[in-house]
């Protein structure tokens, strides 16, 4: 994990939203300063660079965001996880639970080739459920996950340490303790 101060001075926290309870850990702050973001979007990138990744997935919607500016940034194709129902071909679809809720995720069963090389891109990892889920499909149609990466971990939920007992590295930026 690469600690950076200013980076981390860009995220905003809003108590108890969605939900009492949930200390809610706001990229749009970090997304609306220009050297933020694109510094955020560089760490992300940083170990990749001059390796070939065949495509980037991201997790609607903060991961879209972060996701596709990954992939323009490897020269990768961007693929697309979506909540259920909005996506027009043949899905893969799970259930899965995150801090604050459940839902489903689908993909298009035909967005990646067998031995594919994939990077997971989002903005925060807390319980790990969404991101768990994102593998398994990823995984269900034949990708190679290469590695998960994160601007936000928030490590007393676990989820870092889940996705790297599925074997998958994981990257992250900074830290928030007392999620
Ligand atoms: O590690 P977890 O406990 O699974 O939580 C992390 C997920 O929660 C947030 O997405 P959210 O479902 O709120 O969707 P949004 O990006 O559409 O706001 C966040 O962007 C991650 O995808
Ligand atoms: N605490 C949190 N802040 C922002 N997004 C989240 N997704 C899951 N938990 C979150």
């Amino acid at each position: 994990m690469t600690f950076d101060h200013d980076l981390k001075a860009s995220v905003r926290t809003i108590p108890d939203y969605p939900k009492p309870g949930i200390m809610f850990r706001d990229i749009t702050t970090l997304l609306a300063d220009a050297r933020a973001f694109r510094r955020a979007v560089d760490e992300l990138v940083h170990p990749w660079a001059g390796n070939k990744i065949d495509k980037v997935a991201g997790m609607e919607a903060r991961g879209f965001i972060l996701g596709g500016a990954v992939a323009h940034q490897l020269s990768a194709g961007f693929v697309p996880i979506r909540k259920k129902g909005k996506l027009p071909h043949t899905t893969v679809r799970i259930a899965y639970s995150l801090e604050y809720g459940i839902d489903e995720m689908e993909m298009h069963v035909d967005a990646i080739h067998p031995g594919e090389r994939v990077i997971l891109v989002d903005d925060l990892i807390a319980t790990g459920g969404t991101a768990e889920g994102a593998v398994k499909l990823l995984r269900q149609i034949g990708a190679n996950v290469m590695a998960a990466c994160f601007i936000i971990d928030l490590p007393e939920l676990g989820g870092a340490a889940k996705l790297r007992a599925m074997g998958v590295p994981v990257r992250t930026l900074m830290t928030f303790e007392g999620h």
